[in-house]
């Protein structure tokens, strides 16, 4: 018979997030600073512990939230983008794309790993330090981590890592 499988979901209020971005795509088009109230869920799939958990959703609820207290009223900016580019002295920030250019107080900022700060982006560094957060605690019987992140009422960028 096929074993049954497992997996918590967290998607708590605390979660939201509210931040500044902007982004390419089609090739050049660069939009205008902008904001989100960002949702984030996070789900974890593996077999039963000990205790009856995949994982202890206390546990897996501090680790996102730890990530999303981080972006909570900041100005997410991408460190790999081609063309967005960033630089920071001593005081601020600078992000320039071709012939615009937008200054911030350093403490305004996170860059974050990233190509464009899209939800998909975004939901994959926080699913990387999520695993990073937890592995030792959650051993390595798990099959995978999820992460999703809602930039808008109901359109979600979704990265699911291997729990390799
Ligand atoms: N797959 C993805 N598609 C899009 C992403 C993304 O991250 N992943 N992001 C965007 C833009 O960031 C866009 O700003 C989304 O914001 P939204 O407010 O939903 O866009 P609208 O222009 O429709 O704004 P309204 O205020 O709702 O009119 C696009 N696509």
């Amino acid at each position: 018979m096929t074993q049954p499988l497992f997996r918590v979901d967290v998607s708590k209020e605390q979660f939201v997030f509210s931040a500044a971005h902007f982004i390419t795509f089609a090739g050049d088009i660069c939009e205008r600073l902008h904001g989100h109230n960002y949702a984030v869920r996070a789900s974890v799939e593996g077999p039963l512990d000990e205790n009856r958990y995949v994982v202890d959703f206390i546990a897996l609820r501090d680790a996102v939230l730890a990530e999303t207290s981080q972006l909570d009223h900041h100005v997410i900016l991408p460190a790999s983008h081609a063309e967005i580019k960033i630089t920071s002295d001593a005081k601020e920030t600078t992000a320039t794309f071709r012939d615009r250019r937008w200054v911030f107080p350093n403490e305004d900022c996170v860059i974050l790993p990233v190509v464009n700060t899209t939800a998909e982006e975004i939901a994959r560094v926080i699913a990387e330090r999520v695993m990073r957060a937890t592995r030792e605690k959650f051993g390595d019987a798990l099959t995978w981590l999820e992460v999703a992140v809602d930039e808008n009422a109901g359109q979600w960028g979704v990265c699911r890592m291997p729990w390799a």
